[in-house]
């Protein structure tokens, strides 16, 4: 760990974004004159690790190649689930020669707000751990459990009632750029596939074999554009970002 590892950076951006409900593919939405896409790029494109860009996309995309871009891309298929989608972006990085003891970054296409600041500083965390360190935020809101029961008055729906407050002085909330050792990467995904598991990202598989991973304290300008009303949100921060 004491040599300077080479950094590989990759956006996936294979996803459909069901929950976002538009007809595109949400990463191609517009926000200040440019796809989230390409904004995403962008912002790793300031960070002075980063020289070119691995784009993850769907089998059927045909709209990334009509795009201009900040930084030399290169490109792979990504598959139905994120982490099928990272697993092939690693294969990509390791067929192109990469050393396992180099860094993999994986930012999130549906993320461009990230600011870069944020990326140098969690590639700095990487660089000093074993396994590597994520973007989080501490949680903000009081959280609840809940539990569900049928309501007679209200037409036998479901409804949801709280069952208690959950302690939130260890909860945080993950973020991309995540930054890991490639060796170490297609280690824990091999497990993930061989063991059928289902992750939301690749801290996650990390966990899944007790393997630590560094809290890097992020920005919460840079919010996933995951549900209608985030757009209205990550318009305000982008605006904001651009005027100063
Ligand atoms: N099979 C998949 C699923 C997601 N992603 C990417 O992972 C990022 C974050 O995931 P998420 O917000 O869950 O995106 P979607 O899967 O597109 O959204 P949804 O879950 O609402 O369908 C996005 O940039 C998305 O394009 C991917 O590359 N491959
Ligand atoms: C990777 C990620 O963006 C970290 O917040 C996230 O896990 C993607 O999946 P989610 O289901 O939208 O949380």
């Amino acid at each position: 760990m004491n040599k300077t590892p080479n950094i590989h950076a990759m956006i996936v951006a294979a996803g459909r974004g069901s929950r976002f409900g538009a007809s595109i593919a949400k990463q191609y939405t517009m926000l200040q004159e440019q796809t989230l896409l390409q904004h995403s790029v962008a912002r790793l494109g300031h960070s002075d690790y980063i020289n070119k860009c691995l784009l993850v996309v769907a089998a059927d995309d045909s709209t990334a190649q009509e795009l201009e871009f900040e930084l030399p891309i290169y490109y792979a298929v990504g598959g139905a689930e994120r982490w099928q989608s990272v697993q092939a972006g690693v294969e990509a990085i390791s067929e192109s020669g990469a050393d396992d003891s180099d860094l993999v970054l994986i930012h999130d296409a549906a993320r461009p707000a990230v600011p870069s600041v944020d990326i140098d500083r969690v590639i700095k965390a990487a660089m000093r751990e074993p396994y590597g360190a994520i973007l989080a935020t501490p949680a903000a809101d009081t959280l609840k459990s809940s539990y569900q029961k049928i309501t007679p008055t209200e037409e036998d729906r479901l409804i949801s009632y709280v069952k208690c407050t959950i302690d939130r002085s260890n909860i945080w909330q993950a973020q991309t750029p995540q930054v890991f050792r490639l060796g170490q990467l297609k280690r824990v995904l091999r497990y993930v596939s061989e063991h059928q598991l289902s992750i939301t990202d690749e801290a996650s598989a990390f966990e899944h074999l007790a393997l630590p991973i560094r809290l890097v304290p992020g920005s919460r300008q840079n919010i996933k554009l995951t549900y209608p009303d985030d757009a209205i949100l990550l318009a305000a921060i982008l605006d904001i970002q651009f005027s100063h």
